[in-house]
């Protein structure tokens, strides 16, 4: 069965003292359960809070990273640099990466090998914009994003992979896709997984819902059959919001 995944994405918020002190609080409400918790912080948050979650299973990740080994690229951030601090996760391809930093499908493609071959677990953000989906091509902007990130990724590597469906229209906007707008999104991208790798695999990958996801629709949104998880941005920045949002 799959372990569903519900991880922070705290964006850039947090200095290295509200990240600890966070942590401190959320040790205290945290009970381990067959839910997997992860935290997505800055980079500069990330040792921290490896120290902090220590003896727990908080899992910590990473927002993005380079896919070049090394080299001259000012104030960018490897894989082997993350894998060094010990990172579990590091978000691929968040929507605001896209369309802020100019992110595109070829890069995540890259970023994702270079992840796994450092033993990170990507989450791999998907997702369609306002006008896609009122143009009725949701799902077409979805698959497309998905084949070509995937490219050459293999069916060892998609069985671990982790998918997080974000229509960019619900971040941060407080307006969330209905329960069912996501369950209906990730029973799909489950489809393009199984067409690619076949239902087995498709059977194991974690599919999350990110956008506005709250204490209030929560329970909702997890308990929908396709969803596995969800990333959470804003309400991951309360120790006793999220906390709601972990024990839905
Ligand atoms: O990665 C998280 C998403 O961008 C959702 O953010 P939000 O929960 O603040 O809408």
């Amino acid at each position: 069965m799959r372990k569903p995944l519900i991880a922070g994405n705290w964006k850039m918020f947090k200095t290295t003292e509200e990240a600890k002190a966070f942590a401190a609080s959320f040790k205290k409400i945290y009970e381990s359960s067959d839910i997997q918790v992860a935290i997505c912080a800055p980079f500069t948050q990330l040792g921290a809070l490896k120290e902090a979650f220590k003896g727990t299973d908080i899992k910590v990740g990473a927002q993005n990273m380079h896919f070049a080994e090394e080299g001259a690229f000012t104030g960018e951030i490897s894989a082997a640099m993350l894998q060094e601090i010990g990172v579990d996760y590091c978000i691929i391809g968040h929507s605001e990466r896209r369309q802020l930093f100019a992110e595109t499908d070829e890069t995540v493609n890259k970023k994702l090998h270079k992840a796994f071959l450092a033993g990170i677990t990507p989450i791999l953000c998907v997702g369609e914009s306002l006008e896609e989906r009122d143009a009725d091509r949701a799902f077409d902007v979805v698959k497309s994003q998905l084949v070509k990130g995937l490219e050459e990724i293999t069916a060892a590597q998609a069985e671990v992979l982790v998918i997080a469906y974000e229509p960019i229209w619900a971040i941060g906007t407080g307006r969330t896709a209905s329960p069912e707008q996501a369950n209906e999104m990730c029973g799909f991208i489950r489809d393009v997984i199984d067409g690619l790798y076949g239902e087995i695999v498709a059977d194991k990958t974690i599919i999350q819902y990110g956008g506005s996801v709250k204490p209030s629709n929560a329970t909702e949104i997890m308990n929908m059959e396709e969803i596995d998880g969800a990333l959470v941005g804003g309400a991951s920045l309360v120790p006793e919001e999220f906390i709601q949002i972990v024990n839905f």
